[in-house]
């Protein structure tokens, strides 16, 4: 039979890695085609070669049954291949309609025909249940909306293989439930999609077949309702994965975070954003804050981090008031932090992995001597956490962060943030973007560091990461805090009445 794809016997290589291994893939018309593989195990580089975007070393593309060369995204355009992005590409300051014309305005439509324009996105808009504004700005709308305007670029330009690289890892349960219903509506009209994902539950929920990908290497293609979640991750990692969280009953120290009536309404804002929060984190405990996204756990952790200023209110760190320190006292002081965009905060992008290892502590004489970086030092250090916490690059400390791939990205912030062995670690969405078997780490070295005797304050949309790994939940909804649950007392079901607002709980700190 005719594939609408196939790339066959792959091979890229990049500086100390072969990020693809005589790779084959093959995508059936009409099908939702799941690609599987650790973190780095070579996936992003396949699709980058299908879209134009790195040339393979060796191997050859088919697009039904005809040979292809794919030069450059516009080539790929041509072959009626579109891609969403990891990190979506966008440009802030310009409207949803403008964003979907960029780039085919000349050739298509011209200055005075986006009026033809606004009809077709409104009717692609209408006819996959999209419902986007078109004229909104990018800025003001949401992560979930911008990746429907995303969609309907790839559909205005009436791509019909569409790739979608790590599509969830940015939205919420529900976006995530809209997203796979746009799927399923996809194939229907006859596209064909590629889908990059980590989450077993989604392979299972939509995807026909899945190609496991692991360290460059093909493993298998498989019949996604013949094989369980469970043989899955055991292809891709080539292990068993316990997907149970072990831990004991924590043992509670001293008060290291209390915060007490903060409040935070920035200048742009109509009104609070947060309101009048209070609430205490311990040593020996993992408080996890749970939500919809976009009810203020964001702007909680800037203004705990000292990322903005709050207009009321106290943060006491270890008893000290903080309230007013700088983002470097915090961090002197012992506050680690694990932010939720990795590439905005976390890392320096053009900076190599070891300069990122030292960020914290670069001024620290360990690391310094005379204001002369210690390069030694800097290596051995990198070296050790590189080790420890699996962090996969093509050479290793000299790696430039960019080019890693998002998963071993996320994997350094998190080895630097937890080695400062930090009195409180603030950690949000630490897993987003990981692979199964990198997840089951992360989550053993939280309740590591909580059996240390630290604190942890964990953000996460993940319920099932909620309701494994923390020993208290704070549910926040309209910028307030509105439960204080023991995640032994509840079940989902009732999280998520609260996280709705449709529940309020007794006895939390007003
Ligand atoms: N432009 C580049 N320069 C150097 N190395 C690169 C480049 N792009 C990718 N790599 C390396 O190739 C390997 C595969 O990366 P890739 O991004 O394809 O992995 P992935 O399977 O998509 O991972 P993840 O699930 O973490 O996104 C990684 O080790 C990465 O460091």
């Amino acid at each position: 039979m005719d594939y609408a794809i196939e790339m066959l016997n792959i091979t890229k290589e990049f500086p100390g890695i072969k990020a693809n291994d005589h790779i084959n893939l093959q995508v059936k018309q009409g099908e939702i085609h799941a690609l599987l593989g650790e973190n780095g195990a070579g996936k992003s580089t396949l699709m980058s070669i299908l879209f134009g975007l790195y040339q393979p070393d060796e191997g050859i593309i088919k697009i039904n049954g005809q040979e292809v060369k794919i030069h450059n995204p516009n080539d790929a355009n041509k072959y009626a291949i579109g891609m969403v992005h990891q990190h979506f590409k966008l440009v802030h300051n310009f409207t949803v309609l403008e964003n979907i014309i960029l780039g085919v305005e000349d050739a298509q439509f011209g200055f005075l025909k986006t009026a033809d324009a606004r009809k077709k996105v409104m009717e692609l808009s209408q006819k996959y249940h999209l419902n986007v504004d078109p004229d909104a700005y990018i800025e003001d709308i949401t992560v979930g909306m911008q990746q429907r305007v995303e969609i309907l670029k790839m559909l205005f330009r009436d791509n019909d293989i569409l790739i979608f690289d790590e599509p969830t890892a940015v939205l919420t349960p529900q976006e995530i439930d809209e997203l796979m219903h746009i799927m399923k509506g996809l194939i229907k009209e006859g596209k064909s999609i590629i889908f990059i994902t980590h989450k077993l539950n989604e392979i299972k929920a939509v995807a026909d077949r899945c190609t496991i990908l692991r360290k460059g290497k093909y493993i298998d293609t498989v019949n996604v309702s013949e094989v369980s979640k469970e043989e899955l991750s055991e292809k891709m990692v080539g292990r068993k994965v316990n997907f149970n969280v072990e831990k004991a009953e924590p043992q509670l120290g001293d008060e290291v975070l209390r915060v007490e009536n903060l409040t935070y309404h920035p200048k742009t804002a109509h009104k609070d954003l947060l309101k009048n929060i209070s609430f205490h984190v311990q040593r020996g405990e993992i408080v996890c804050i749970a939500g919809i996204d976009g009810n203020g756990q964001s702007e909680l952790v800037y203004a705990l981090t000292g990322m903005v200023p709050i207009q009321k209110g106290h943060i006491f760190l270890k008893g000290e008031d903080i309230t007013k320190a700088s983002i470097r006292k915090r961090s002197d002081m012992g506050m680690a932090h694990i932010p939720e965009d990795r590439h905005k905060h976390g890392l320096v992008l053009d900076y190599s992995l070891a300069e990122n290892m030292i960020l914290r502590n670069y001024d620290k004489p360990e690391f310094q001597k005379h204001g002369f970086i210690r390069f030694d030092k800097m290596k051995a250090y990198a070296d050790k956490l590189i080790q420890k916490f699996d962090v996969r690059s093509g050479e290793g400390g000299k790696s430039i962060a960019r080019g890693m791939s998002g998963g071993n990205q996320q994997k350094a912030i998190i080895a630097r943030e937890i080695d400062s062995q930090s009195d409180l670690l603030i950690a949000v969405q630490p897993t987003r973007g990981l692979d199964v078997g990198a997840i089951e780490f992360i989550h053993s070295q939280l309740v590591k560091h909580r059996d240390d005797g630290k604190a942890v304050l964990l953000v996460s949309l993940e319920l099932d990461e909620v309701m494994n790994i923390s020993d208290r939940i704070l549910v926040m909804y309209e910028g307030e805090i509105v439960a204080d649950l023991n995640p032994k007392d509840i079940d989902v079901k009732e999280l998520g009445l609260y996280m709705a607002g449709s529940k309020r709980g007794e006895g939390y700190e007003k």
